[in-house]
């Protein structure tokens, strides 16, 4: 099973990054996040982050012309969507190669993204139960929500996800905390 570390804003986080390998992690360019990264934060960021580790940049209803500008520039190789996003938008960014992960609020539904995010969160640390996920799905499964080192394995029971996406549940004082940056990764790894 894999990770996603999301909303890292420090140096610092990357360096812990770095040393736990995590398979993704999170720039948030959504507006009105208390993570949001300009272009040149990002930026310096990426180039300090080792080149396995996915990028991944987390939007809500975003322009196109905005995550073209990171991906020419190297900064994100995937796109998470929140919100109402048009099938034509995923299309589009899909059309630069880029992998996007389509969040939903509500309940599992196929969609043309390439994973799908189970999320009804945004950053804000809220946990939710999710039901009717199918067994068998044709895409990978990202979940996220209030996700912590004392619910994971639960979840990870429950809904059987590709990658398990966490946020509020790896900071202390709203800041990244590398201690539970690195446990809830090998509590996650465990399950490979
Ligand atoms: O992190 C944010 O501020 C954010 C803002 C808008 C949309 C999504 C955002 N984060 C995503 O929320 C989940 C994690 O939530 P939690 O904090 O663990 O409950 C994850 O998918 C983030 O990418």
């Amino acid at each position: 099973m894999k990770v996603k570390l999301c909303g890292l804003t420090r140096n610092v986080d990357i360096q812990a990054a770095n040393k736990i390998l995590p398979e993704y992690i999170g720039f948030v360019f959504a507006k009105n996040s208390k993570r949001k990264l300009t272009f040149e934060q990002a930026k310096q960021l990426r180039k300090q982050l080792l080149p396995q580790i996915k990028s991944v940049g987390v939007f809500v209803e975003p322009r196109f012309e905005e995550i073209k500008l990171l991906a020419d520039a190297q900064i994100i190789s995937c796109v998470q969507l929140h919100g109402d996003i048009d099938s034509t938008l995923i299309e589009k960014i899909q059309g630069q190669g880029l992998y996007v992960i389509q969040a939903l609020k509500e309940e599992y539904r196929e969609t043309i993204a390439d994973a799908i995010l189970l999320d009804a969160s945004e950053g804000a640390g809220i946990f939710t139960k999710w039901k009717n996920i199918p067994v068998k799905r044709n895409k990978p499964l990202f979940l996220a929500g209030g996700l912590t080192v004392k619910n994971i394995e639960h979840a990870i029971r429950d809904t059987n996800p590709d990658v398990i996406d966490v946020s509020s549940g790896i900071e202390t004082n709203g800041l990244k905390d590398a201690d539970k940056m690195a446990q809830i990764t090998q509590l996650v790894h465990k399950f490979n």
